[in-house]
C-alpha cells in the first residue's frame, strides 16, 4: 500500500497592485512672472489623454525597502534610484502614514520621457495609488493629491486625470466640463527637453506678467463644453511653446506638417519636444500620423483618444 500523500500547500502570489495613470497635454498653458520660489504663477488647462503608464506594487518580505524596474518606450533613460519620481511617491507616503517603505514598483512605460507629458508624474500618482491600496493604508484622496502637490507641479493632475484647470504651480486642480471625444496625435522625439531649461529659456526671451486673467480661457472652457473640437483648434495656446522653439527650432517643422494635414490645431505639448496635433476623426488623426512619418517630422507617432481617467487600480 502507498502511503498517503501529504497534503498539498498552495502558495498564494505574493500581492500586488496595477494602477494605470494618465500622460497629460495642456489646451492652455499660461505662465506668469518668475517667483522667489523659482516656480512660476500658471493657469493651465490640462487634459488627460490615453498614453497612459502602469505602475505594479508588489508586497516584499519586511526590511526590504524600495526597489524599482522600467520597462517600454525609452525606459532605458528613466532613473531606477531613489530619484525616480515612483519611488519618491511611496517613500512620501510611508512616512505620511508612519509604515516602512517596503516595496517593488514595476513602471511600464508608454508616455515619452521628458517630452512634455507628464510621463514621471504619472507614474507617481500611480505610485501614491498603488501603495495605498497594497499596504492597505486608506488615505484620504486629499491627503493623496496634497502629497502628490509635494512631489512635483504635475503630480496632482495625474491622479485627478479627465480635463481641468491649474492654478498656483499647477496643481491647484478645478475639474472641468467637457463633452465627447476628442482625437489627438502625438509627434514623439527620442531626445526629452528639460522642463527647467525650458521656463530658464521663457525667463530670458519672453518673460511672464505679473498677473494672469482666469477669463482668457473662455472660449476654450465653452469649445469643451460643446464638445466643438474646431472651435478648441483654433484657441489652443502654449506659452512654453516659443522658448521649447529657440531649443529645439526643427519642431517648427512638425508644427507646420500637422497644419498641412488638416490638424485643427497643433501645438507643443508642455515643455515639449512632443507636438499634439487635434484631428477630426480617429481615420484623420491616422492621416496627420501618416504626413508626420512620411516627412520624417518626429522619431514615434501615437493617435489616441481624451479626457482619460485619473490614477486608478486596474489589477489586484
Ligand atoms: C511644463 C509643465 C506644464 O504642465 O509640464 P511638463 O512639460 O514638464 O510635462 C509643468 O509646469 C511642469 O511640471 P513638473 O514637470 O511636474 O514640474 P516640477 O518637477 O515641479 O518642476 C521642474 C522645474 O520646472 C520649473 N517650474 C515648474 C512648474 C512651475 N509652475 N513653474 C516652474 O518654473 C521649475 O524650474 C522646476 O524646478
Ligand atoms: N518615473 C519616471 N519616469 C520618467 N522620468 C523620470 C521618472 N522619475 C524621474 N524622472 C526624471 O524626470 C525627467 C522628466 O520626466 P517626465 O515626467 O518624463 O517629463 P516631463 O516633465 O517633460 O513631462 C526625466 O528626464 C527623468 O530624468
Amino acid at each position: 500500500m502507498t502511503p498517503p500523500r501529504p497534503p498539498s500547500i498552495a502558495l498564494a502570489p505574493p500581492p500586488s497592485v496595477r494602477v494605470r495613470a494618465p500622460g497629460k497635454v495642456n489646451l492652455s498653458l499660461r505662465v506668469g512672472a518668475l517667483q522667489d520660489d523659482g516656480y512660476h504663477p500658471l493657469v493651465t488647462i490640462f487634459q488627460a489623454v490615453g498614453l497612459s503608464e502602469d505602475v505594479v506594487a508588489h508586497q516584499v518580505p519586511p526590511g526590504s525597502g524600495v526597489s524599482l524596474s522600467v520597462q517600454g518606450l525609452q525606459a532605458d533613460v528613466v532613473p531606477t534610484d531613489g530619484t525616480n519620481l515612483a519611488w519618491r511617491a511611496a517613500v512620501a507616503l510611508a512616512e505620511h502614514v508612519g509604515v516602512d517603505p517596503d516595496v517593488h514598483l514595476e513602471i511600464h512605460k508608454e508616455v515619452p520621457v521628458a517630452g512634455g507629458m507628464a510621463g514621471g508624474s504619472a507614474d507617481a500618482a500611480a505610485a501614491l495609488v498603488a501603495c495605498d491600496a497594497l499596504w492597505d493604508t486608506g488615505v484620504p484622496r486629499a491627503d493623496l493629491v496634497r502629497l502628490a502637490a509635494g512631489l512635483g507641479a504635475d503630480v496632482a493632475f495625474g491622479l485627478v486625470g479627465h480635463t481641468a484647470v491649474g492654478t498656483g504651480r499647477g496643481d491647484v486642480l478645478t475639474p472641468a466640463m467637457t463633452r465627447g471625444e476628442f482625437h489627438w496625435v502625438f509627434a514623439v522625439q527620442a531626445e526629452g527637453l528639460s522642463t527647467a531649461q525650458v521656463y530658464r529659456t521663457f525667463d530670458e526671451t519672453v518673460g511672464g506678467p505679473a498677473e494672469l486673467d482666469l477669463a482668457e480661457d473662455t472660449a476654450l472652457m465653452q469649445a469643451l463644453r460643446a464638445g466643438d473640437a474646431v472651435g478648441l483648434g483654433q484657441v489652443l495656446r502654449n506659452d512654453l511653446q516659443e522658448p521649447a522653439l529657440a531649443l529645439r527650432p526643427e519642431l517648427q517643422r512638425t508644427l507646420d506638417v500637422a497644419t498641412e494635414a488638416g490638424a485643427l490645431g497643433a501645438i507643443v505639448s508642455g515643455s515639449g519636444p512632443t507636438v499634439a496635433a487635434l484631428a477630426r476623426s480617429r481615420q484623420h488623426a491616422l492621416a496627420i500620423a501618416a504626413s508626420w512619418t512620411a516627412n520624417d517630422a518626429c522619431d514615434t507617432v501615437w493617435c489616441t483618444t481624451a479626457p482619460a481617467a485619473g490614477a486608478r487600480v486596474v489589477a489586484r
